[in-house]
Order: C-alpha cells, then structure tokens, then sequence
C-alpha cells in the first residue's frame, strides 16, 4: 500500500477527513481547493470519492508543497495544480479558476481567505479548526457573508490496547465549520 508522507501539522486524522468532505457537495467534474493542503492528504481522500476531480491545492509553507507534490505523485493525482504562497492573495491574483468546493485546512487570514471564497463565489466551504477564537471568528464571518450554514464538534476515540483488552483513547477535539453560498 503507498504510504502518506507527514508534514508537521498533518495528515489530517482519516475520520476527520471523511466528516468534513461529506459536508463539501463533491461531484464528478469538480472543482476543488485544498487550502493549507499540508500533505495534500484531504485532496487525496476526495480524489478517491468522485471521477475526474480538478484539485488546486495551496500552502504557504515550502516543506508542505514538497511534501503534497511526494505525495500527490505516490498516489497518481494528475489533475492537479500546487501554489505556493498565502491562499488569499494565490486566490486573487492567480489564475484560479471558478471553485465548487473548498476545504481550509489552515487558517491564518482566515477572514480575507473566505471574503476572496465568497467574492469568487465557491459553492460549499468546509474549514477545520482546533482553537476556539478561530471557530467563534469563522462562525462570525461566515454569517457575515451569508455563508454560515453548521458547525460541528468531533471527537474520535480511537481503540488501543492495554494488557491485552482494549480502551479508549480520545483524540484531538476538532471543530467542522460548513458554509454555503445562496444560504438564504
Ligand atoms: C494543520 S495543517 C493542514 C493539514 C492538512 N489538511 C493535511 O491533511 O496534511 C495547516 C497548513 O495550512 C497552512 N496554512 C495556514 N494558513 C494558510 C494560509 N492563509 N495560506 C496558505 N497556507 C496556510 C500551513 O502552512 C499548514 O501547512
């Protein structure tokens, strides 16, 4: 099996992953963004749930575009462009193209990044978040823009042994904040 090559700050966990693309409105032919991509790992996974995915994937730092472009390779991405540099400004002064789906996966400027989704009009927003401020500042802007559709809050447990029985071991709490564009 092709192994994921990590990044600091990433993979994103599996389970997560599968939550918050299930919130994006994936579809054959779609466009797709992975902001922050870090490994490139959500691009990955969502290559595997639809045909023909176009995926843009961005990061500001150099280790994590290596690591996606490694990883993209390994696991045959073909149709897909690398950016690197601050997503915001990638998204307004690169030739894009229209957005269907985006996941922000890192989320520094976080309120310019969704002014920029919204003015280019991306149909379905997914972002991760770990901190509190974040979430409470996308939830705002969000609702700003007329986006703000759900947030979710994520805890997996995930199984580990202990003198040969099983317990529980909590993971990371995540948060999954979803906006859509024509809300209301
Ligand atoms: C938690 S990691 C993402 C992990 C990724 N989803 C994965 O599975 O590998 C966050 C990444 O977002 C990038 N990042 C944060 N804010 C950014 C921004 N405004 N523009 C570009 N990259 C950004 C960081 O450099 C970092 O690599």
């Amino acid at each position: 099996m092709t192994e994921l090559m990590h990044v600091s700050g990433g993979p994103t966990k599996p389970e997560i992953i599968a939550v918050a693309l299930s919130k994006l409105d994936l579809a054959d032919n779609c466009r797709f963004f992975d902001i922050g991509c870090g490994t490139g790992a959500v691009s990955i996974e969502a290559s595997k749930m639809v045909r023909n995915i176009s995926i843009c994937a961005i990061d500001a730092r150099e280790e994590a575009i290596n690591v996606t472009k490694k990883n993209f390779e390994a696991f045959k991405i073909t149709n897909a462009k690398v950016f690197s540099g601050e997503s915001s400004e990638i998204l307004e002064k690169q030739d894009v193209g229209s957005i269907d789906c985006a996941f922000i996966g890192g989320t520094k400027n976080i309120s310019r990044v969704l002014e920029v989704l919204a003015e280019k009009k991306a149909k379905s927003i997914v972002v991760n978040a770990v901190r509190i401020e974040t979430v409470v500042n996308v939830i705002n802007k969000m609702k700003e823009l007329d986006l703000f559709d759900e947030v979710l809050h994520l805890i997996v447990s995930r199984g580990a042994p202990i003198t040969g029985e099983t317990m529980f071991k909590p993971e990371n709490p995540v948060y999954v904040i979803v906006g859509r564009s024509g809300k209301n």
